[in-house]
Protein backbone atom coordinates (compact mmCIF):
# COMPACT_ATOMS: atom_id res chain seq x y z
CA UNK A 1 0.00 0.00 0.00
CA UNK A 2 2.61 2.23 1.01
CA UNK A 3 4.61 1.90 -1.68
CA UNK A 4 1.43 2.31 -3.92
CA UNK A 5 0.76 5.37 -2.20
CA UNK A 6 4.56 6.60 -2.97
CA UNK A 7 3.49 6.35 -6.78
CA UNK A 8 0.68 8.49 -6.74
CA UNK A 9 -2.36 6.40 -6.30
CA UNK A 10 -5.13 6.80 -3.94
CA UNK A 11 -6.60 3.78 -2.15
CA UNK A 12 -9.65 3.87 -4.59
CA UNK A 13 -7.48 3.38 -7.85
CA UNK A 14 -5.60 0.97 -6.22
CA UNK A 15 -8.53 -0.95 -5.65
CA UNK A 16 -9.72 -0.57 -8.95
CA UNK A 17 -6.17 -1.60 -10.43
CA UNK A 18 -6.13 -4.72 -8.68
CA UNK A 19 -10.27 -5.24 -9.61
CA UNK A 20 -8.97 -4.97 -13.42
CA UNK A 21 -5.62 -7.07 -12.92
CA UNK A 22 -8.09 -9.96 -11.33
CA UNK A 23 -10.45 -9.27 -14.16
CA UNK A 24 -8.32 -9.18 -16.70
CA UNK A 25 -6.61 -12.56 -15.52
CA UNK A 26 -10.45 -13.61 -14.98
CA UNK A 27 -11.11 -12.78 -18.33
CA UNK A 28 -7.62 -14.82 -20.06
CA UNK A 29 -9.09 -18.09 -17.82
CA UNK A 30 -12.57 -18.23 -19.99
CA UNK A 31 -10.19 -19.51 -23.18
CA UNK A 32 -7.97 -21.60 -20.92
CA UNK A 33 -4.35 -22.18 -22.94
CA UNK A 34 -5.57 -19.46 -25.31
CA UNK A 35 -4.58 -15.68 -25.81
CA UNK A 36 -6.85 -13.34 -27.52
CA UNK A 37 -5.59 -10.61 -29.71
CA UNK A 38 -7.59 -7.82 -30.31
CA UNK A 39 -6.55 -4.56 -32.56
CA UNK A 40 -9.66 -2.31 -34.10
CA UNK A 41 -9.87 0.06 -36.81
CA UNK A 42 -12.43 2.92 -36.41
CA UNK A 43 -14.10 5.04 -39.16
CA UNK A 44 -15.11 8.06 -37.48
CA UNK A 45 -17.00 10.81 -39.72
CA UNK A 46 -15.68 14.07 -38.88
CA UNK A 47 -18.07 16.41 -37.50
CA UNK A 48 -17.94 18.94 -40.49
CA UNK A 49 -19.97 21.28 -42.58
CA UNK A 50 -18.19 20.47 -45.68
CA UNK A 51 -17.61 16.90 -47.24
CA UNK A 52 -13.43 16.58 -47.18
CA UNK A 53 -12.33 17.45 -50.98
CA UNK A 54 -15.92 19.59 -51.90
CA UNK A 55 -17.66 22.17 -50.44
CA UNK A 56 -20.87 20.33 -50.64
CA UNK A 57 -22.41 20.32 -47.31
CA UNK A 58 -22.33 17.26 -45.11
CA UNK A 59 -26.06 15.57 -44.66
CA UNK A 60 -27.36 14.51 -41.87
CA UNK A 61 -29.05 10.73 -41.54
CA UNK A 62 -32.67 11.11 -43.34
CA UNK A 63 -32.60 13.67 -45.97
CA UNK A 64 -33.92 13.21 -48.87
CA UNK A 65 -31.36 10.81 -51.01
CA UNK A 66 -28.76 12.67 -53.60
CA UNK A 67 -29.89 16.09 -52.20
CA UNK A 68 -26.18 16.44 -51.25
CA UNK A 69 -23.85 15.98 -53.89
CA UNK A 70 -21.57 17.61 -56.15
CA UNK A 71 -20.20 17.27 -59.54
CA UNK A 72 -16.69 16.24 -57.49
CA UNK A 73 -18.37 13.74 -55.26
CA UNK A 74 -19.88 12.24 -57.90
CA UNK A 75 -16.76 11.49 -60.09
CA UNK A 76 -18.10 14.03 -63.09
CA UNK A 77 -14.81 14.22 -65.30
CA UNK A 78 -12.59 17.21 -64.95
CA UNK A 79 -13.61 17.96 -61.53
CA UNK A 80 -10.99 18.38 -58.95
CA UNK A 81 -10.67 17.44 -54.82
CA UNK A 82 -9.73 21.30 -52.55
CA UNK A 83 -9.24 20.13 -49.10
CA UNK A 84 -11.56 21.55 -46.61
CA UNK A 85 -9.34 23.08 -43.61
CA UNK A 86 -11.98 22.43 -40.87
CA UNK A 87 -11.49 18.87 -41.63
CA UNK A 88 -7.54 18.47 -40.79
CA UNK A 89 -8.16 20.92 -37.61
CA UNK A 90 -10.29 18.47 -36.29
CA UNK A 91 -8.52 15.28 -37.23
CA UNK A 92 -5.35 16.95 -35.68
CA UNK A 93 -7.32 17.92 -32.34
CA UNK A 94 -8.39 13.88 -32.44
CA UNK A 95 -4.60 13.14 -32.70
CA UNK A 96 -3.77 15.74 -30.41
CA UNK A 97 -6.33 13.97 -27.81
CA UNK A 98 -5.01 10.55 -28.50
CA UNK A 99 -1.48 11.25 -27.32
CA UNK A 100 -0.96 10.90 -31.30
CA UNK A 101 2.45 12.68 -32.93
CA UNK A 102 0.44 15.17 -35.73
CA UNK A 103 2.94 14.76 -39.19
CA UNK A 104 4.35 18.19 -40.13
CA UNK A 105 4.01 17.14 -43.58
CA UNK A 106 1.62 13.84 -45.09
CA UNK A 107 -0.14 13.06 -48.09
CA UNK A 108 -2.92 11.39 -49.79
CA UNK A 109 -3.25 7.91 -52.13
CA UNK A 110 -5.67 7.09 -54.05
CA UNK A 111 -6.98 3.16 -53.12
CA UNK A 112 -8.79 1.35 -56.27
CA UNK A 113 -11.78 -0.82 -56.14
CA UNK A 114 -15.02 -1.40 -57.67
CA UNK A 115 -17.98 -1.26 -56.67
CA UNK A 116 -20.77 0.68 -56.72
CA UNK A 117 -20.45 3.04 -53.86
CA UNK A 118 -17.54 4.54 -55.51
CA UNK A 119 -18.11 6.71 -58.46
CA UNK A 120 -14.18 7.62 -59.02
CA UNK A 121 -13.04 3.61 -58.76
CA UNK A 122 -10.85 4.62 -56.20
CA UNK A 123 -10.85 6.03 -52.69
CA UNK A 124 -8.60 9.11 -51.67
CA UNK A 125 -7.03 7.87 -48.53
CA UNK A 126 -3.69 8.47 -46.49
CA UNK A 127 -1.61 4.84 -47.02
CA UNK A 128 1.93 5.89 -47.17
CA UNK A 129 1.89 9.32 -44.87
CA UNK A 130 -0.79 9.63 -42.66
CA UNK A 131 -1.95 13.06 -40.67
CA UNK A 132 -0.68 11.35 -37.34
CA UNK A 133 1.48 8.25 -36.08
CA UNK A 134 1.35 6.61 -32.55
CA UNK A 135 -0.42 7.77 -29.40
CA UNK A 136 -2.54 6.00 -26.73
CA UNK A 137 -6.17 5.70 -25.37
CA UNK A 138 -6.24 4.41 -21.48
CA UNK A 139 -8.63 2.06 -21.44
CA UNK A 140 -10.20 0.76 -17.38
CA UNK A 141 -8.51 3.88 -15.81
CA UNK A 142 -5.06 3.03 -16.53
CA UNK A 143 -4.46 0.35 -19.08
CA UNK A 144 -3.09 2.24 -22.30
CA UNK A 145 -4.10 0.79 -25.80
CA UNK A 146 -1.25 1.84 -28.29
CA UNK A 147 -2.57 3.98 -31.88
CA UNK A 148 -1.04 2.96 -34.95
CA UNK A 149 -2.42 5.58 -36.84
CA UNK A 150 -4.78 8.54 -37.35
CA UNK A 151 -5.08 8.59 -41.21
CA UNK A 152 -7.95 11.30 -43.03
CA UNK A 153 -10.03 9.53 -46.17
CA UNK A 154 -13.12 9.94 -47.84
CA UNK A 155 -16.48 8.31 -46.97
CA UNK A 156 -18.11 6.43 -49.71
CA UNK A 157 -21.92 6.55 -51.18
CA UNK A 158 -24.77 4.46 -49.45
CA UNK A 159 -26.13 1.30 -51.35
CA UNK A 160 -29.38 0.18 -50.01
CA UNK A 161 -30.85 -2.52 -51.77
CA UNK A 162 -34.84 -3.00 -51.82
CA UNK A 163 -35.35 -6.46 -50.42
CA UNK A 164 -38.54 -7.28 -52.32
CA UNK A 165 -37.20 -6.30 -55.98
CA UNK A 166 -33.61 -6.55 -54.36
CA UNK A 167 -32.85 -3.43 -56.67
CA UNK A 168 -30.20 -1.65 -55.66
CA UNK A 169 -29.99 2.06 -55.24
CA UNK A 170 -27.58 4.34 -54.27
CA UNK A 171 -27.32 7.36 -52.21
CA UNK A 172 -24.10 9.84 -52.74
CA UNK A 173 -25.01 12.17 -49.95
CA UNK A 174 -22.46 10.59 -48.27
CA UNK A 175 -20.54 9.91 -51.12
CA UNK A 176 -16.83 12.23 -50.04
CA UNK A 177 -17.60 13.03 -46.84
CA UNK A 178 -14.58 13.06 -44.21
CA UNK A 179 -13.76 9.78 -42.54
CA UNK A 180 -11.11 9.63 -39.96
CA UNK A 181 -9.54 5.80 -39.62
CA UNK A 182 -8.08 5.26 -35.84
CA UNK A 183 -6.21 2.66 -36.29
CA UNK A 184 -5.65 0.82 -32.67
CA UNK A 185 -2.86 -1.49 -32.46
CA UNK A 186 -3.27 -5.27 -31.38
CA UNK A 187 -3.20 -4.53 -27.87
CA UNK A 188 -6.89 -5.60 -26.62
CA UNK A 189 -7.32 -8.97 -25.02
CA UNK A 190 -11.01 -9.65 -24.53
CA UNK A 191 -14.09 -8.32 -26.08
CA UNK A 192 -14.85 -6.56 -22.78
CA UNK A 193 -11.57 -4.46 -23.81
CA UNK A 194 -12.51 -4.14 -26.86
CA UNK A 195 -16.73 -2.95 -25.99
CA UNK A 196 -14.75 -0.27 -23.25
CA UNK A 197 -12.12 0.63 -25.94
CA UNK A 198 -14.87 2.00 -28.27
CA UNK A 199 -16.98 3.28 -25.52
CA UNK A 200 -13.84 5.71 -24.58
CA UNK A 201 -13.00 6.51 -27.91
CA UNK A 202 -16.39 7.86 -28.13
CA UNK A 203 -16.65 9.71 -25.46
CA UNK A 204 -13.65 11.66 -26.41
CA UNK A 205 -14.25 11.94 -29.81
CA UNK A 206 -17.94 13.45 -28.48
CA UNK A 207 -15.76 15.44 -25.91
CA UNK A 208 -13.67 17.14 -28.43
CA UNK A 209 -16.33 17.59 -31.01
CA UNK A 210 -14.40 15.87 -33.81
CA UNK A 211 -17.34 13.24 -34.37
CA UNK A 212 -20.88 12.46 -32.90
CA UNK A 213 -19.83 9.23 -31.88
CA UNK A 214 -23.35 7.81 -32.99
CA UNK A 215 -22.56 3.89 -33.88
CA UNK A 216 -26.35 3.70 -34.86
CA UNK A 217 -26.54 6.63 -36.57
CA UNK A 218 -23.47 5.05 -38.60
CA UNK A 219 -20.97 8.19 -38.03
CA UNK A 220 -18.53 5.40 -35.89
CA UNK A 221 -17.86 2.02 -37.27
CA UNK A 222 -15.69 -0.49 -36.27
CA UNK A 223 -13.56 -3.28 -38.13
CA UNK A 224 -12.19 -5.25 -35.76
CA UNK A 225 -9.17 -7.64 -36.26
CA UNK A 226 -9.10 -11.09 -34.13
CA UNK A 227 -6.40 -13.62 -33.50
CA UNK A 228 -5.55 -16.32 -30.90
CA UNK A 229 -2.06 -17.97 -29.87
CA UNK A 230 -1.14 -20.08 -27.53
CA UNK A 231 0.28 -18.20 -24.57
CA UNK A 232 4.28 -17.39 -25.32
CA UNK A 233 3.51 -18.05 -29.17
CA UNK A 234 3.78 -15.26 -31.40
CA UNK A 235 0.20 -13.52 -32.72
CA UNK A 236 -2.07 -15.61 -34.77
CA UNK A 237 -3.61 -15.45 -37.93
CA UNK A 238 -5.97 -12.20 -37.82
CA UNK A 239 -9.03 -11.75 -39.06
CA UNK A 240 -11.01 -9.10 -40.10
CA UNK A 241 -14.72 -8.33 -39.05
CA UNK A 242 -15.85 -5.76 -41.40
CA UNK A 243 -18.47 -2.67 -40.37
CA UNK A 244 -19.45 -3.59 -36.85
CA UNK A 245 -22.33 -0.72 -36.55
CA UNK A 246 -23.14 -1.46 -32.50
CA UNK A 247 -21.00 -2.46 -28.97
CA UNK A 248 -23.15 -5.17 -28.38
CA UNK A 249 -22.48 -6.90 -32.15
CA UNK A 250 -19.11 -6.01 -31.81
CA UNK A 251 -18.87 -8.09 -28.31
CA UNK A 252 -20.73 -10.47 -29.96
CA UNK A 253 -18.34 -10.71 -33.25
CA UNK A 254 -15.91 -10.76 -30.93
CA UNK A 255 -16.60 -13.70 -28.33
CA UNK A 256 -17.74 -15.94 -31.93
CA UNK A 257 -14.49 -15.47 -33.52
CA UNK A 258 -12.60 -16.38 -30.70
CA UNK A 259 -14.74 -19.62 -29.84
CA UNK A 260 -14.22 -20.14 -34.57
CA UNK A 261 -10.45 -19.76 -33.94
CA UNK A 262 -10.02 -22.12 -31.21
CA UNK A 263 -12.25 -24.79 -32.32
CA UNK A 264 -10.44 -24.59 -36.19
CA UNK A 265 -6.81 -24.75 -33.92
CA UNK A 266 -8.02 -27.89 -31.71
CA UNK A 267 -9.28 -29.70 -34.78
CA UNK A 268 -6.04 -31.15 -35.84
CA UNK A 269 -2.34 -30.45 -34.73
CA UNK A 270 -1.61 -28.88 -37.66
CA UNK A 271 -5.29 -26.83 -38.18
CA UNK A 272 -4.75 -23.27 -39.18
CA UNK A 273 -6.73 -20.51 -39.24
CA UNK A 274 -6.91 -18.87 -42.42
CA UNK A 275 -6.58 -15.14 -42.90
CA UNK A 276 -10.17 -13.62 -43.82
CA UNK A 277 -12.47 -10.49 -44.02
CA UNK A 278 -15.59 -11.70 -42.02
CA UNK A 279 -18.78 -9.77 -41.92
CA UNK A 280 -21.36 -10.46 -38.85
CA UNK A 281 -24.60 -11.85 -39.39
CA UNK A 282 -27.29 -10.14 -36.48
CA UNK A 283 -29.96 -12.36 -36.55
CA UNK A 284 -27.98 -15.61 -35.96
CA UNK A 285 -25.19 -13.52 -34.23
CA UNK A 286 -22.66 -15.49 -36.58
CA UNK A 287 -19.55 -14.29 -38.45
CA UNK A 288 -19.24 -15.26 -42.15
CA UNK A 289 -16.81 -14.96 -44.59
CA UNK A 290 -16.33 -12.36 -47.13
CA UNK A 291 -13.13 -12.93 -48.85
CA UNK A 292 -10.09 -14.53 -48.02
CA UNK A 293 -6.41 -13.44 -48.42
CA UNK A 294 -5.81 -15.13 -51.78
CA UNK A 295 -8.72 -13.15 -53.41
CA UNK A 296 -7.87 -9.82 -51.69
CA UNK A 297 -8.25 -6.89 -53.81
CA UNK A 298 -5.41 -5.32 -55.32
CA UNK A 299 -6.03 -1.93 -53.97
CA UNK A 300 -2.77 -0.38 -56.27
CA UNK A 301 -2.05 2.52 -53.94
CA UNK A 302 -0.96 5.45 -55.70
CA UNK A 303 -0.61 8.87 -54.53
CA UNK A 304 -2.84 11.28 -55.74
CA UNK A 305 -1.42 13.89 -58.16
CA UNK A 306 -4.46 16.34 -57.82
CA UNK A 307 -3.54 16.61 -54.19
CA UNK A 308 -0.59 18.54 -52.35
CA UNK A 309 1.85 17.41 -49.56
CA UNK A 310 -0.66 18.32 -46.15
CA UNK A 311 1.95 20.79 -44.36
CA UNK A 312 1.42 21.58 -41.20
CA UNK A 313 3.18 24.31 -38.66
CA UNK A 314 4.43 24.07 -35.36
CA UNK A 315 2.62 27.13 -34.61
CA UNK A 316 -0.93 25.21 -36.05
CA UNK A 317 -0.39 21.83 -33.97
CA UNK A 318 0.44 24.70 -30.93
CA UNK A 319 -2.78 26.22 -31.69
CA UNK A 320 -4.95 23.72 -31.87
CA UNK A 321 -3.20 22.30 -28.36
CA UNK A 322 -4.16 25.24 -26.89
CA UNK A 323 -7.91 25.21 -27.72
CA UNK A 324 -8.23 21.61 -26.59
CA UNK A 325 -11.33 21.71 -24.30
CA UNK A 326 -11.32 19.54 -20.51
CA UNK A 327 -11.07 15.43 -22.04
CA UNK A 328 -13.21 13.07 -19.77
CA UNK A 329 -10.35 11.83 -17.72
CA UNK A 330 -9.45 15.18 -16.31
CA UNK A 331 -13.03 15.57 -16.20
CA UNK A 332 -13.40 12.96 -14.14
CA UNK A 333 -10.56 13.82 -11.73
CA UNK A 334 -11.88 17.69 -11.20
CA UNK A 335 -15.31 15.99 -10.15
CA UNK A 336 -14.10 13.77 -7.79
CA UNK A 337 -11.50 15.77 -6.13
CA UNK A 338 -13.41 19.38 -6.45
CA UNK A 339 -17.13 18.46 -5.33
CA UNK A 340 -15.85 14.76 -3.52
CA UNK A 341 -18.73 13.22 -5.84
CA UNK A 342 -18.73 9.18 -5.94
CA UNK A 343 -17.77 7.46 -8.84
CA UNK A 344 -21.20 6.49 -9.41
CA UNK A 345 -22.29 9.70 -9.67
CA UNK A 346 -19.22 11.09 -11.35
CA UNK A 347 -20.04 8.28 -14.15
CA UNK A 348 -23.74 8.91 -14.29
CA UNK A 349 -22.93 12.72 -15.00
CA UNK A 350 -20.52 12.24 -18.28
CA UNK A 351 -22.56 9.99 -19.32
CA UNK A 352 -24.96 12.63 -19.60
CA UNK A 353 -22.83 15.06 -20.47
CA UNK A 354 -21.96 12.97 -24.04
CA UNK A 355 -25.59 13.74 -24.36
CA UNK A 356 -24.70 17.16 -25.12
CA UNK A 357 -25.35 18.49 -28.62
CA UNK A 358 -21.68 18.36 -31.00
CA UNK A 359 -21.48 21.68 -32.64
CA UNK A 360 -20.02 21.74 -36.28
CA UNK A 361 -16.50 22.34 -37.36
CA UNK A 362 -15.32 22.67 -33.76
CA UNK A 363 -17.55 25.62 -32.93
CA UNK A 364 -17.34 26.27 -29.39
CA UNK A 365 -19.71 24.15 -27.42
CA UNK A 366 -23.04 24.90 -25.27
CA UNK A 367 -22.41 24.63 -21.67
CA UNK A 368 -23.19 20.81 -21.16
CA UNK A 369 -24.64 18.65 -18.01
CA UNK A 370 -21.46 18.85 -16.46
CA UNK A 371 -21.33 22.32 -16.52
CA UNK A 372 -24.72 22.81 -15.95
CA UNK A 373 -24.54 20.98 -12.88
CA UNK A 374 -21.31 23.02 -11.73
CA UNK A 375 -24.11 26.28 -11.60
CA UNK A 376 -25.96 24.39 -9.64
CA UNK A 377 -23.73 23.41 -7.20
CA UNK A 378 -22.67 26.87 -7.03
CA UNK A 379 -25.77 28.19 -6.08
CA UNK A 380 -26.61 25.60 -3.58
CA UNK A 381 -24.62 24.12 -0.12
CA UNK A 382 -23.89 20.50 -0.89
CA UNK A 383 -22.53 19.59 -4.41
CA UNK A 384 -23.55 15.76 -3.85
CA UNK A 385 -27.34 16.61 -3.26
CA UNK A 386 -27.23 19.13 -6.21
CA UNK A 387 -25.44 15.94 -8.15
CA UNK A 388 -28.68 13.71 -7.14
CA UNK A 389 -30.87 16.63 -8.46
CA UNK A 390 -29.03 16.76 -11.63
CA UNK A 391 -28.76 13.11 -12.25
CA UNK A 392 -31.37 11.56 -10.81
CA UNK A 393 -34.22 13.67 -10.90
CA UNK A 394 -33.37 16.09 -13.97
CA UNK A 395 -31.94 13.04 -15.82
CA UNK A 396 -34.75 10.69 -14.97
CA UNK A 397 -37.72 13.29 -15.63
CA UNK A 398 -36.00 14.34 -18.68
CA UNK A 399 -35.59 10.03 -19.88
CA UNK A 400 -39.38 9.47 -19.05
CA UNK A 401 -40.19 12.02 -21.41
CA UNK A 402 -37.78 10.87 -23.78
CA UNK A 403 -35.98 13.75 -23.83
CA UNK A 404 -32.54 14.25 -23.45
CA UNK A 405 -30.43 17.40 -21.66
CA UNK A 406 -30.85 19.43 -25.23
CA UNK A 407 -34.51 19.71 -24.50
CA UNK A 408 -33.71 20.75 -20.89
CA UNK A 409 -35.89 24.00 -20.54
CA UNK A 410 -35.17 24.54 -16.63
CA UNK A 411 -32.08 27.03 -15.56
CA UNK A 412 -29.84 26.15 -13.40
CA UNK A 413 -31.05 29.32 -11.08
CA UNK A 414 -34.62 27.94 -11.12
CA UNK A 415 -33.15 23.99 -10.08
CA UNK A 416 -30.78 25.78 -7.22
CA UNK A 417 -33.82 27.35 -5.62
CA UNK A 418 -35.88 24.15 -5.78
CA UNK A 419 -33.16 22.30 -4.21
CA UNK A 420 -32.99 25.15 -1.53
CA UNK A 421 -36.85 24.84 -1.17
CA UNK A 422 -35.92 21.19 -0.10
CA UNK A 423 -33.25 21.70 1.75
CA UNK A 424 -34.51 24.17 4.21
CA UNK A 425 -37.84 22.18 4.26
CA UNK A 426 -39.93 24.78 2.47
CA UNK A 427 -40.92 21.71 0.34
CA UNK A 428 -40.38 17.77 0.95
CA UNK A 429 -38.65 16.16 -1.45
CA UNK A 430 -41.66 14.51 -3.14
CA UNK A 431 -43.24 17.93 -3.70
CA UNK A 432 -39.75 19.42 -5.11
CA UNK A 433 -39.95 16.49 -7.86
CA UNK A 434 -43.42 17.59 -8.66
CA UNK A 435 -42.64 20.99 -8.97
CA UNK A 436 -40.12 19.96 -11.07
CA UNK A 437 -42.13 18.03 -13.26
CA UNK A 438 -44.24 21.20 -13.93
CA UNK A 439 -41.60 23.37 -14.75
CA UNK A 440 -40.39 20.62 -17.28
CA UNK A 441 -44.15 20.85 -18.96
CA UNK A 442 -44.40 24.55 -18.35
CA UNK A 443 -41.17 25.91 -19.41
CA UNK A 444 -40.66 29.58 -18.26
CA UNK A 445 -37.09 30.89 -17.90
CA UNK A 446 -38.15 33.61 -15.28
CA UNK A 447 -40.73 31.73 -13.07
CA UNK A 448 -39.53 31.78 -9.76
CA UNK A 449 -40.11 27.91 -8.27
CA UNK A 450 -40.81 29.79 -4.75
CA UNK A 451 -43.69 31.34 -6.10
CA UNK A 452 -45.05 28.17 -8.45
CA UNK A 453 -44.85 26.31 -5.19
CA UNK A 454 -47.19 28.72 -3.73
CA UNK A 455 -49.31 28.73 -6.39
CA UNK A 456 -49.50 24.95 -6.98
CA UNK A 457 -50.07 24.76 -3.31
CA UNK A 458 -47.25 22.93 -2.20
CA UNK A 459 -45.83 24.30 0.20
CA UNK A 460 -44.64 21.72 3.02
CA UNK A 461 -47.26 21.11 6.31
CA UNK A 462 -45.31 21.54 9.23
CA UNK A 463 -46.28 20.22 12.67
CA UNK A 464 -43.90 23.28 14.52
CA UNK A 465 -44.90 27.23 13.21
CA UNK A 466 -40.98 28.27 14.30
CA UNK A 467 -39.94 25.84 11.51
CA UNK A 468 -37.83 27.42 8.82
CA UNK A 469 -41.07 27.22 6.01
CA UNK A 470 -42.16 29.95 8.31
CA UNK A 471 -39.50 32.36 8.72
CA UNK A 472 -38.73 31.53 5.04
CA UNK A 473 -41.81 32.03 3.60
CA UNK A 474 -45.59 32.79 4.63
CA UNK A 475 -47.20 29.19 3.97
CA UNK A 476 -50.39 29.10 2.43
CA UNK A 477 -51.55 26.86 4.47
CA UNK A 478 -50.14 26.73 8.47
CA UNK A 479 -48.95 23.82 10.27
CA UNK A 480 -52.38 23.53 11.85
CA UNK A 481 -52.70 21.90 8.44
CA UNK A 482 -50.90 18.71 8.97
CA UNK A 483 -52.08 18.76 12.75
CA UNK A 484 -56.15 18.75 11.19
CA UNK A 485 -54.07 15.54 8.78
CA UNK A 486 -52.97 13.33 11.84
CA UNK A 487 -56.27 13.71 13.84
CA UNK A 488 -58.18 12.80 10.59
CA UNK A 489 -56.09 9.79 10.00
CA UNK A 490 -56.26 8.44 13.71
CA UNK A 491 -59.91 8.98 13.36
CA UNK A 492 -59.59 6.97 9.91
CA UNK A 493 -57.63 4.30 11.32
CA UNK A 494 -59.19 3.62 15.01
CA UNK A 495 -57.63 0.02 15.44
CA UNK A 496 -54.33 1.15 14.19
CA UNK A 497 -54.28 3.91 16.82
CA UNK A 498 -55.82 1.55 19.44
CA UNK A 499 -52.86 -1.05 18.46
CA UNK A 500 -50.52 1.75 18.79
CA UNK A 501 -51.41 2.84 22.15
CA UNK A 502 -51.06 -0.95 23.22
CA UNK A 503 -47.73 -0.44 22.40
CA UNK A 504 -47.56 -1.59 18.99
CA UNK A 505 -45.50 0.54 17.38
CA UNK A 506 -44.79 -0.74 14.16
CA UNK A 507 -48.40 0.19 12.75
CA UNK A 508 -47.40 3.80 13.22
CA UNK A 509 -45.71 3.91 9.60
CA UNK A 510 -49.45 2.88 8.23
CA UNK A 511 -51.02 6.28 9.56
CA UNK A 512 -48.01 8.25 8.73
CA UNK A 513 -48.30 6.44 5.44
CA UNK A 514 -52.13 7.59 4.91
CA UNK A 515 -51.05 11.26 6.58
CA UNK A 516 -48.42 11.23 3.25
CA UNK A 517 -51.15 10.18 0.76
CA UNK A 518 -53.54 12.66 2.29
CA UNK A 519 -51.27 15.21 2.12
CA UNK A 520 -50.42 14.76 -1.56
CA UNK A 521 -46.74 14.39 -0.71
CA UNK A 522 -46.86 18.22 1.16
CA UNK A 523 -46.16 16.75 4.53
CA UNK A 524 -42.55 16.17 6.08
CA UNK A 525 -42.59 12.27 6.88
CA UNK A 526 -40.71 12.76 9.92
CA UNK A 527 -42.55 15.50 10.71
CA UNK A 528 -45.77 13.55 10.24
CA UNK A 529 -44.41 10.98 12.71
CA UNK A 530 -43.49 13.05 15.75
CA UNK A 531 -46.84 15.09 15.17
CA UNK A 532 -48.74 11.22 15.29
CA UNK A 533 -47.24 10.12 18.27
CA UNK A 534 -47.69 13.38 20.01
CA UNK A 535 -51.21 12.96 19.65
CA UNK A 536 -51.25 9.45 19.92
CA UNK A 537 -49.79 9.82 23.35
CA UNK A 538 -51.37 13.05 24.81
CA UNK A 539 -54.70 10.89 23.91
CA UNK A 540 -53.42 7.68 26.62
CA UNK A 541 -52.48 10.12 29.83
N1 LIG B 1 -2.33 -10.74 -34.95
C1 LIG B 1 -3.25 -9.81 -34.87
N2 LIG B 1 -4.40 -10.06 -34.26
C2 LIG B 1 -5.37 -9.14 -34.16
N3 LIG B 1 -5.27 -7.93 -34.69
C3 LIG B 1 -4.15 -7.61 -35.35
C4 LIG B 1 -3.09 -8.52 -35.47
N4 LIG B 1 -2.11 -7.91 -36.16
C5 LIG B 1 -2.55 -6.68 -36.47
N5 LIG B 1 -3.77 -6.47 -35.98
C6 LIG B 1 -4.61 -5.28 -36.09
O1 LIG B 1 -5.13 -5.23 -37.40
C7 LIG B 1 -5.37 -3.88 -37.80
C8 LIG B 1 -4.76 -3.64 -39.17
O2 LIG B 1 -5.26 -2.45 -39.66
P1 LIG B 1 -4.56 -1.64 -40.85
O3 LIG B 1 -5.43 -0.47 -41.16
O4 LIG B 1 -3.15 -1.35 -40.47
O5 LIG B 1 -4.46 -2.65 -42.06
P2 LIG B 1 -5.51 -3.41 -42.96
O6 LIG B 1 -6.61 -3.93 -42.15
O7 LIG B 1 -4.70 -4.41 -43.66
O8 LIG B 1 -5.98 -2.33 -43.99
P3 LIG B 1 -7.42 -1.75 -44.38
O9 LIG B 1 -7.42 -0.37 -43.78
O10 LIG B 1 -7.42 -1.72 -45.84
O11 LIG B 1 -8.47 -2.63 -43.79
C9 LIG B 1 -4.77 -3.02 -36.71
O12 LIG B 1 -5.78 -2.53 -35.87
C10 LIG B 1 -3.87 -3.98 -35.95
O13 LIG B 1 -3.76 -3.64 -34.59
MG1 LIG C 1 -7.26 0.03 -41.92
MG1 LIG D 1 -8.54 -3.33 -41.99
Amino acid sequence: MLSSLRHGLSPLNILRRRRLHTRRGDLLNRWPGWEVVIGIEVHAQIRSRAKLFSDTLTSELGQPANTHVSAFDAAFPGTLPRLNHKCVDLAVRTAVALNSNVQRSSSFDRKHYFYFDLPAGYQITQHYAPVSLGGYLKIDGDIPIRIKQIQLEQDTAKLIVEPRTRTPYIDFNRAGSALMEIVSEPDLTSPEEASNYVIRLQRLLRAIGSCDGSMEKGSLRCDVNVSVNRPGSPPGTRCEIKNLNSIKFMYAAIKCEIQRHISILNSSPHASVPQETRGFNEDTFETFKLRSKEDAPDYRYMPDMNLGVLRLTEDYIQGIRQTMPELPDAAWVRLQQRYSLSDAQIAVLLAFDSEKEIPYDGEAFRDGPVAYFERVAALTENPRVACNWVTNELVGQLTARRETYNDNTVTAEQLAELINLVRDKILTRSSGQQLLRYMLDNPSQTASPTELAHKLDLIAMSHSSGSASATMVTPAKPAADLHALCVAAIEGLPSEAEAFRRGNKNVLNKIVGHVMRASRGRADALAAKQALEELLNDHQT
